[in-house]
């Protein structure tokens, strides 16, 4: 099926590209922002993460491998406002595929543009940083179609965590051939940071975002994980008050992406919305305790303030980011809490930092 409908994208400062629709016929906006990633679309549609945001694909073909139900999805549902991307493939080779990436967005009602120069859009957006924008393929005069992108929320102030977690608890693991029991907090995570949590001997169980701390600790847990998620982690002061409460019971506890962002803020370091935040599979950062360098998955807008963690009495930076210096990984001095910026689970991404999971598991064995 070749796809002939006419789409725009227009963003917030009036920027406008003409292109192709896929997916569902429609209007949809959401935070622009882009992935470098060659590979693994289909885990960064349904990484609750990206709930929000219209994601640019910057590699130049999407669609060629089509999709794989359960195996590359991250959640249950696809998560993104909506996808652009150069060449679009409704063809797609691989014989493990279900079908193409455009059924796969028809049933899950997400509405793309194709056939846009996205080496400019891209330089536009690191230039210009991060915004809203709007795909349409129903509206296609830019005017009309700027009323509907005012009325998109800004990310900055969004609390998102609660719309996507789950809304019940549910258990994941071997009880009994597990050595510990893990409370997972769900703010929206990823299935392989759980299986990557389960193979090394935890029982988890999955709490929706809001659980009360007592709640928690009536299940008696050995540790703590704080998921990854999506919007701005200073809008969930419930979140970070729980974490607090979590770190003070001296049990180990993991944080990766929002959750790191969230030890920092129970830790009284303050988050900041960043330029055009990092989302790609290769973000090298630097290990300050090993003096190692790994090849990083990325992908957060916020990011934790640097000079707040200068001379704080109770964490320690453990990893920088070597392309701008950010902080991408921190540890409490006074528990046994850390926690990274970036996605060791790596799905999709290069597997060089799946070692912090066993670093978690070394913490639960010491405790
Ligand atoms: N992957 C994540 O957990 C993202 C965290 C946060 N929403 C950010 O964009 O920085």
């Amino acid at each position: 099926m070749t796809q002939t409908k006419e789409a725009l994208l227009l963003l917030e400062d009036g920027t406008a590209y003409r292109g192709t629709a896929l997916g569902m016929e429609g209007t949809k906006g959401g935070e622009i922002c882009f992935n470098t990633g060659m590979t693994g679309y289909q885990e960064i549609y349904t990484d609750p993460s990206y709930f929000g945001q219209i994601i640019v694909n910057t590699n130049s073909h999407i669609g060629n491998y089509g999709v794989q139900l359960e195996v590359e999805e991250e959640s249950d549902s696809v998560k993104i406002s909506g996808m652009v991307c150069n060449t679009f493939s409704t063809i797609y080779s691989r014989h493990t595929a279900d079908y193409s990436l455009q059924e796969y967005f028809e049933r899950a009602k997400i509405i793309g543009i194709s056939n846009v120069d996205t080496r400019h859009l891209v330089r536009h957006v690191r230039q210009k940083g991060v915004m809203n924008a709007i795909i349409s393929s129903e509206i296609l005069d830019a005017k009309e179609l700027m009323d509907e992108l005012h009325k998109v929320p800004s990310m900055e102030g969004l609390e998102l965590s609660s719309v996507v977690s789950t809304k019940t608890p549910y258990y994941v693991g071997d009880e009994t051939e597990s050595r510990w029991r893990i409370a997972v907090l769900d703010y929206g995570i990823k299935k392989s940071i759980l299986h990557n949590l389960t193979l090394r001997g935890c029982y988890c169980k999955v709490f929706p975002a809001q659980t009360p701390f007592e709640e928690i600790m009536a299940w008696n847990p050995d540790g703590f994980f704080i998921s990854n998620g999506p919007g701005d982690p200073a809008a969930m002061a419930y979140a970070s008050n729980d974490v607090k409460k979590m770190v003070d019971t001296q049990k180990p506890l993991f944080g990766i992406c929002l959750g790191h962002q969230l030890l920092a803020l129970a830790s009284g370091i303050s988050t900041y919305k960043m330029h055009h935040g990092h989302r790609g599979l290769n973000h090298p950062v630097k290990n300050l305790i090993t003096g190692l360098c790994e090849v990083t998955s990325q992908n957060h807008g916020f990011a934790v303030n640097p000079e707040e963690i200068q001379g704080h009495a109770d964490v320690e930076v453990t990893h920088v980011n070597l392309n701008d210096k950010t902080i991408e990984g921190i540890r409490r001095k006074d528990r046994p809490a850390f926690s990274v910026q970036y996605h060791p689970e790596a799905s999709p991404g290069p597997h060089d930092s799946r070692y912090l999971f066993d670093e978690f598991a070394k913490l639960l064995a010491e405790a």
